[in-house]
Order: C-alpha cells, then structure tokens, then sequence
C-alpha cells in the first residue's frame, strides 16, 4: 500500500472523509474511509465498477449522509457548501430539461448563481457556441455532458465534483475540457475509468477497492514502474458478482 502522506504543506484541506462507513440498506459501500483533499489540488478516484465512487461523490455532496464518520466539505457540512454555490458539479446522469436550448440552461444557471459569469463565458468554457440554439434532446453524449460542465461551472466554484465526467466525450473535447478545468484552478476530486486521465491531469490518486481505500499517492508512486493498470489490478479485486 502506498502511504498516505500528511501534511500537505500550507494549503487548506477541502473534502476531508473521517473514518466513513456508508451502507444502502444491508450492502455495505465504504467501509473506514479516510482521506483529505488539499485545496488546488486534482484527486482522481480510481476503483473497479462497484467500488464506492459514486457513494464518495454523494457523501461529499451532501446527498446522502454517512453511517459513521464524518465528512466535511471546506470546512463545514457538505449541504452547506453546496447551498452558498461553493461546489460545483457533474454527475453521471439527469438533471438537463430536455425541451429547453442549451442557451436557456446556461441562462438559468447564471441566473441562480446571481450571474456571475456571462452567458458567453460559459458557452465558450463548454464549446458550445455552435449548439447555442439547440435544444438539449437534441445534443450527443458528450455535448450534453459539455452542457453540465457549464452549469458546473457557473457559480464560479472553489471546489469541483466530476462523476465520470468525460464519458462520452471524444479526444478533442476531453483535453479541452481538462484544459478548461485546470484553467479554472478549482479543487477538483474526480471518478473515472480512464486510467490516462488520471495519470494525465491528477495530482494525487486514491484508489478504493470494495469500499476500502487501499493506496493513495501521487500517479507515479502508484503506478510504479509497472503502469496505472497492472497496479490497479494488484491492488482491486474483480467486482463482487
Ligand atoms: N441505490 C443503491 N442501492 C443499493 N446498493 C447500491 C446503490 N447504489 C450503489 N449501491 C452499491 O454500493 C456499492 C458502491 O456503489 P458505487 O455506485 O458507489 O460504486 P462505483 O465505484 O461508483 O461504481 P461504478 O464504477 O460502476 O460507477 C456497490 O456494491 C453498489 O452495488
């Protein structure tokens, strides 16, 4: 396992998870989990399907709360954070009204962020001046999650949530968007399956098996010299059938 190191210098920790155990019902998804994000930091979660990832985004969210343990998110309860606009986010699905264009949602969100970025600002941070005018039933894959990203970003966010965010974007539009995200400077904490990804733009990586975090590290302490993948594979079990 690779050691958890602290401190992490001057800079103040964002998402902080003190020894979290969460459960849906009778199937246990985080056991023990402990970690801290420092604030400027990109940290990637990495973890076969299954794993706790998408728990760990709800938990620093607010949207579910934990069993035991204690999570913060800068400095106080995860819904407050996210009530003051301090949190952006992308989650995996939902949350576009179809009918509407893309120019009426990035609207909405300015709107209820006190338009603190102008319409053309985030059409530009998403891509999206050439799909303005379309409605969102309209969109690909990965140009509604560009969407997301917009509205993500409208609040002008310290810290970031990124549930698989690049799924079905293509190569251009995945290094823009990392290039936009790095841009911005925010906190980001991030899940995905590409393992690239992560050793691409993450500072540091955590990496949960079974509701465990077994290793966390920068990229190269956890790759080793044998690469991302074969350390995933030594350090996460198949998934539970
Ligand atoms: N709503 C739910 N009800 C019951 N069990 C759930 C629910 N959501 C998740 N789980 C279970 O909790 C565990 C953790 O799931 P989670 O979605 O956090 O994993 P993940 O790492 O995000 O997976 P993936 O990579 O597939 O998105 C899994 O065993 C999953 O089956």
């Amino acid at each position: 396992m690779v050691e958890y190191q602290r401190p992490w210098g001057t800079r103040s920790v964002s998402p902080t998870f003190d020894r979290v155990s969460y459960s849906y019902g009778r199937q246990r998804a985080l056991t023990d989990v402990s970690f801290s994000v420092p604030a400027g930091m990109t940290v990637a979660l990495l973890g076969a399907n299954g794993a706790g990832k998408s728990t760990t985004v709800d938990l620093m969210l607010g949207l579910r709360r934990p069993d035991s343990g204690r999570v913060t998110v800068l400095g106080g309860a995860p819904g407050v954070a996210v009530r003051r606009g301090r949190v952006g986010v992308m989650l995996q699905t939902g949350g576009l009204p179809q009918d509407a264009t893309v120019g009426d949602v990035i609207e909405l969100a300015r709107r209820l962020y006190g338009n603190r970025r102008s319409r053309r600002e985030l059409l530009e941070l998403g891509g999206l001046q050439e799909v303005a005018r379309r409605k969102v039933d309209a969109l690909s894959g990965g140009q509604a999650q560009r969407v997301r990203f917009a509205v993500a970003m409208a609040g002008r966010p310290e810290l970031l949530f990124l549930d698989e965010p690049t799924v079905a974007m293509d190569f251009r539009a995945r290094r823009r968007f990392w290039a936009s995200v790095k841009a911005e400077g925010n906190t980001v904490v991030f899940a995905t399956h590409y393992l690239d990804e992560a050793d691409e733009y993450a500072d540091r990586v955590i990496v949960i098996d079974r509701g465990r975090v077994v290793a966390e590290g920068t990229p190269a302490e956890i790759r080793g010299d044998r690469g991302l993948e074969e350390a995933l594979f030594a350090l996460t079990a198949e998934e539970d059938q």
